[in-house]
């Protein structure tokens, strides 16, 4: 290690060349939620600050709300758009944003393809995650090592579960979690409760392991929400928070001391996080009855009884002026000027974009072929439709009355099993979480899973179009040539395609799934109505409805194409008997308001173009969202800034006075997010 003071001036710099670690320090951190309508600003978090070192654990804790979560976003770059956050963060002493999606990240939700098993999971993630230039049997040790790690070795083979497959259980899905992130040997590793909802021997377990991880040279911080006494001592740091402020940041060891110290004496035999969190929650009974602890503070009223907000005031500046408050400024000077790793080079260990491509699409493919509800519930059901439809329309022949019915059947085949696609909304929503999650970074990231969801789908389209088109076309006999069955098999792939593509197209907006599924249902709806099922296309209003609803819409060209399929050399029977045939193309026109000019291979064209520009518009949303949100977003922040630093309501004191060179006021001006 070589350490460098530079003599003369305030700045000590510590190279520490020869170790590897993450040293996270964070100055006066406020994040509020700006309201610029009544002017009141909501502060979540209120001037924290702390270190994290390589070698320790530390939990954030905190009753709900207080702002645990907000913090370790706050800390990860990961903050919901619609706050504004404010102060310094240095890492590895370099003043620096962390980025969405850059470091390693364990959510409170297990985002996970649920028809995978765990193995399958772990080895996909190493395969899209681990640089192209690591050997096969490098890449097996490092899956089943972290298999071995998080113990998931009993549960290796089963499947994660989703809404309809019984899988592993909470515990082991949280191991999973973990597992994939320390994947890639992270240095820093953030954690968002991941023991709750967990029994107490699976929280241990998962503690005891990120214990095991933070000693093995990480940085490691995770919040938690009321950990057990034997999970708690695996803590090696707490950081105490309530209402957004600090109560206490130090070692956890010494957290009972300065509880003690404050008039709040944890009793034998208690947890020390329901002792922390009682306080801060004045749960003055049950302090006082089992602890026989009456604390002497102002705030005690003649009755004996303590306000919530007189303990925490207590608290808060207790803090600030104690021991643990002096060590942790000293500490934070000097972890500000530790210079360790680039924090950037442990991004670039990413596979190569056809290794990503080969194994997205694997893994897409292999999960729609377990989906039930992408695959075998649509395909059973595109099955049972047909047959109706085929028994229903059977032999549908070429009388007067037959043209009607060819009319309604082509309709129902296109316009309604098409409609079916919705049916995989589910699953599009899951594949959007996994995709955000997973942020396949580089320059080809966002085309690559594009092409990949896309070869994945294609064969299930494919199978369940042929389905329907197979059984309808034998039953209904419209045509005999083979070019025609051929016509409308295709004609039902590229609208299925559409229709998928329009799904994932919400599905990347709308994350919701109640939400999507209705816009989902809307979107084909308004499609459906102006495709000329309902009302023929000459006949709808021309602004908006024909131009130009009516040419963007798939269900249009679709439906043309598949009329001019079925009737073009065609001759049905007069009305009258004894009157002339009627040719398909004079139906085709008057009945059905449809030209026939153009050939059916062009509306099938139509169909495709517009299948490559939704492709292309899924491409620019994700684009979008990956590289301009984040600009757009620092440019509201910047000046939301400028407007709410204004305000004397929004300048609160930190937590304790910032000893680092840069000052509040400084910190405050320099947006870090
Ligand atoms: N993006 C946001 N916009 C508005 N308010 C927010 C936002 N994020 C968090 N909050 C609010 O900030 C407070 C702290 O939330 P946070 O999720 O950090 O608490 P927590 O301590 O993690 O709680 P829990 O233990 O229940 O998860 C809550 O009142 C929450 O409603």
């Amino acid at each position: 290690m070589e350490i460098e003071q530079a003599t003369g001036s305030e700045k000590v710099v510590v190279r520490v060349s020869d170790k590897r670690g993450m040293y996270l320090v964070w100055e006066d951190i406020s994040v509020v939620v700006p309201n610029f309508r009544n002017g009141h600003t909501r502060r979540l978090l209120n001037g924290l600050s702390g270190y994290a070192e390589p070698n320790r654990i530390m939990a954030i804790m905190g009753p709900s709300g207080s702002g645990k979560s907000t913090l370790l976003d706050a800390l990860a770059g990961r903050l919901s758009r619609n706050v504004i956050m404010s102060g310094s963060i240095v890492l590895n002493g370099k003043k620096r944003r962390l980025e969405y999606g850059v470091v390693a990240y364990v959510t409170q939700e297990d985002i996970m393809l649920g028809t995978l098993t765990v193995r399958e999971t772990i080895r996909y993630s190493a395969n899209l995650r681990l640089g192209g230039n690591m050997r096969k049997e490098e890449m097996n040790e490092r899956i089943e090592g972290s298999i071995r790690e998080m113990g998931l070795e009993e549960c290796a083979d089963r499947v994660i579960g989703n809404w309809h497959l019984r899988g592993i259980s909470g515990g082991e899905k949280k191991r999973l979690s973990i597992a994939l992130e320390i994947l890639t040997r992270p240095n820093l590793l953030f954690l968002d409760e991941p023991t709750t909802g967990l029994d107490s021997a699976s929280a241990y377990f998962v503690a005891q392991t990120l214990r095991n991880l933070a000693h093995d040279g990480k940085t490691v911080i995770s919040s938690i929400h009321q950990p057990s006494s034997e999970v708690f001592a695996l803590f090696d740091h707490l950081f105490l928070l309530s209402g957004g402020q600090t109560i206490y940041f130090g070692p956890a060891t010494k957290a009972l001391e300065f509880f003690a110290l404050a008039g709040f004496p944890c009793p034998t035999r208690r947890n020390p996080s329901d002792h922390f969190l009682r306080c801060i929650n004045s749960d003055f009974d049950a302090l006082t009855n089992s602890s026989s602890i009456m604390p002497s503070h102002e705030g005690i009223s003649s009755t004996g009884s303590l306000s919530t907000a007189a303990i925490k005031a207590t608290l808060i500046e207790k803090y600030r002026w104690s021991e643990q408050a002096t060590t942790a400024r000293a500490r934070i000077k000097e972890i500000s000027n530790i210079e360790g790793d680039d924090f950037e080079s442990k991004r670039k260990c990413e596979a190569k974009w056809w290794k990503q491509l080969s194994t997205l699409t694997h893994r897409s493919f292999v999960n729609m072929s377990r989906d039930v509800g992408y695959y075998w519930i649509r395909i059973s059901i595109y099955i049972a439709l047909s047959l109706s439809v085929g028994t229903i329309f059977y032999g549908v022949g070429s009388s007067y009355r037959a043209i009607f019915a060819r009319g309604a059947c082509g309709a129902f085949i296109s316009g309604f099993m098409t409609f079916m696609s919705i049916g995989g909304f589910p699953s599009f929503i899951e594949e959007m979480k996994v995709f955000y999650k997973e942020r396949l970074n580089g320059y080809y990231g966002v085309g690559v899973y594009i092409v990949s969801n896309f070869l994945s789908s294609f064969p299930f389209v494919t199978v369940m179009s042929i389905a329907t088109g197979t059984i309808t076309y034998y039953m209904v006999r419209f045509r005999t040539e083979f070019s025609h069955y051929l016509y409308i098999c295709l004609d039902l792939i590229g609208c299925i395609a559409v229709v998928e593509s329009s799904m994932m197209i919400i599905a990347s907006l709308v994350p919701n799934f109640l939400m999507g599924l209705i816009i989902g249902a809307g979107y084909i709806g308004v499609m459906m109505m102006t495709a000329g099922y309902f009302r023929q296309i000459p006949d709808l209003p021309k602004i908006f409805w024909r131009y130009p609803i009516s040419y963007i819409n798939y269900g249009a060209w679709g439906l043309q194409g598949a009329f001019k399929n079925d009737m073009i050399g065609m001759e049905f029977d007069p009305l009258e008997p004894g009157g002339p045939k009627l040719k398909g193309e004079m139906v085709l026109k008057t009945m059905l308001g449809i030209q026939v000019d153009v050939s059916k291979w062009w509306d099938l064209a139509v169909v495709i173009l517009i299948l490559l520009m939704l492709r292309l518009v899924f491409f620019f949303i994700l684009k979008f969202k990956e590289r301009v949100t984040p600009f757009l977003y620092s440019i509201y922040v910047n000046l939301t800034l400028q407007r709410i630093k204004k305000r004397p309501s929004f300048r609160k004191g930190p937590s304790f006075p910032s000893l680092h060179p840069l000052s509040s006021q400084e910190s405050l001006n320099s947006p870090i997010h």
